[in-house]
């Protein structure tokens, strides 16, 4: 029988996105569990790491979104077809995903002087990161080989956070925004987006 997911998460994007976009792409039921931010203290001590997400497969809570991810790339075909595919899109990963907490503290900072501090130390690292992935990113719309891998919707959600914050950003990254182009060319990921909440981060 195929197992039962949950994945409990903010009513946010961020980073259960990219497994959110798996399970829709793979057609595979789950129960997108999103907890109100007032409901969280009482459930913190529940969670195996005191942190979201967390992703119940059977009863067994999985938690760290990126392992998560990874676990669910696996299960979906989407970690990378070799060993070798696996870790170029693990480095992916690891370089795309640290840019969306920093994104985070920049659009709810409330003092303005320090607003523009995060928002230029922000944009520095933002530009670096784009720069990194565009140089190893395939030409093919993926980032590795030629199929849509996990780290392609890791790209595809911070990409999207960053055209939020600065629209036509991803412009002069042609690489990466082919990219972009192939996750919403996939019809079942497109559905999902199309239906998913829309949330501001
Ligand atoms: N390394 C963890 C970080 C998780 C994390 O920072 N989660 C935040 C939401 S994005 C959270 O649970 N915040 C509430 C808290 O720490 O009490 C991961 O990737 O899952």
């Amino acid at each position: 029988m195929a197992p039962k997911y949950k994945l409990s998460y903010f009513d946010m994007r961020a980073r259960a996105e990219p497994t959110r976009m798996m399970f829709a792409a793979a057609g595979i039921d789950f129960e997108d569990d999103r907890i109100p931010f007032d409901k969280w203290p009482a459930l913190k001590g529940t969670t195996p790491m005191g942190q979201l997400p967390v992703l119940d497969v059977d009863g067994v809570k999985l938690c760290q979104s990126m392992p998560i991810a990874r676990f669910v790339a696996k299960e979906t075909g989407m970690a990378g077809k070799t060993n070798l595919e696996q870790a170029q899109a693990d480095a992916f990963v690891d370089e795309i995903i640290p840019i969306l907490p920093k994104l985070y503290g920049v659009t709810f900072a409330t003092d303005a002087a320090k607003k523009a501090e995060l928002a230029a130390e922000f944009d520095k690292n933002m530009v670096g990161m784009l720069e990194r992935c565009e140089k190893l990113c395939g030409s093919n719309g993926f980032l590795v080989g030629n199929s849509l891998l996990w780290c392609d919707l890791v790209l595809h959600t911070v990409g999207y956070n960053i055209e939020n914050y600065k629209p036509g950003t991803l412009k002069s990254y042609p690489k990466l925004s082919k990219v972009m182009a192939s996750v919403t060319a996939n019809p079942k990921i497109a559905a999902w987006i199309a239906k998913r909440p829309d949330t501001k981060f």
